[in-house]
């Protein structure tokens, strides 16, 4: 079943005429863990706020399940690079003040009991739900901003950049937590994942795509056969990931190219 049905879509910011996005068609089965490409300034981060309901199509369409999408839902939730916790708030209150919006009828105590867990599920201590995001380091921030994402159980999670701020060790980390958590759920969540990182791209994606720009379209569609997904210890040896590696890289190379000749 197509989950998400992207059809004719264009996109000019308000009080622009300046095209944005165009002819984006895009059919997105549900469980699928798309990841976006793309140079930077292509227009990721703005198909992102289309999907989340933020902005709307100037023409074409998005419909998730049929329906046109014409605003934000909590089952649409995004993640961004800069883990977006209120400071103001601890870890444990990010995520409750989520979960409140979600199940507003149910009681306080079985609200911070699915905080709790999601804490847990995401590597994180107790202690951490009594912390303020100051108090926590960049990677568990991430962890308590993805916590607090899976916490509402949205279809869809849409994240932007989520590991473009970490470390090395820690960005692998949470590439191998999120894969985790989403291979592990019964009826996989819907994820759209932009990064600039073509190998975070091949160790996660079921769905590539690469954006090219001015204005933005897709250049380059593969989808990953079960089979050829990779793990960590074969990503650098495994012959399908390889090719698609070097398509990857030519076409981001030549949209890059293009724009500078
Ligand atoms: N609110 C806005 N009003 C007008 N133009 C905007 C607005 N936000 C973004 N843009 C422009 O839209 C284009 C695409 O930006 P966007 O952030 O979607 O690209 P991106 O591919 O996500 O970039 P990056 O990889 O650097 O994050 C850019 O030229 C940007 O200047």
């Amino acid at each position: 079943m197509n989950d998400i049905v992207v059809e004719d879509l264009s996109f000019a910011y308000e009080g622009t005429d300046r095209l944005i996005l165009n002819g984006i068609n895009m059919k997105i089965n549900r469980g699928d863990f798309v990841c976006l490409l793309g140079q930077s300034g292509c227009g990721k981060s703005t198909f992102l706020r289309l999907l989340a309901g933020l902005e709307k199509a100037t023409t074409g369409s998005i419909k998730m399940d049929g329906q046109e999408i014409t605003g934000a839902d909590l089952d649409r939730s995004v993640v961004f690079q800069d883990y977006g916790l209120f400071p103001w708030m601890t870890a444990g209150d990010n995520i409750l003040l989520a979960l409140r919006q979600r199940y507003p009828k149910r009681k306080k105590s079985e609200l911070q009991k699915i905080a709790l867990d999601v804490l847990q599920d995401v590597g994180l201590k107790p202690d951490v739900y009594k912390k303020y995001p100051k108090e926590l380091s960049g990677g568990m921030q991430q962890r308590c901003a993805i916590a607090r994402s899976f916490s509402i159980d949205p279809s869809v999670m849409l994240m932007d950049e989520p590991f473009g701020a970490l470390d090395a060790v820690t960005r692998a980390k949470l590439q191998d937590m999120l894969l985790n958590l989403w291979s592990h759920e019964d009826q996989h969540k819907t994820v759209f994942f932009v990064t600039h990182d073509v190998e975070e791209a091949l160790l996660l994606a079921t769905r590539i795509f690469v954006f090219g720009q001015s204005p933005s379209k897709i250049i380059f569609e593969h989808s990953v056969k079960p089979e050829e997904r990779p793990t960590r210890a074969n990503l650098y040896t495994s012959e399908p990931v390889a090719k698609l590696r070097e398509a990857l890289i030519a076409n981001i190379n030549q949209d890059v190219m293009s724009h500078i000749e």
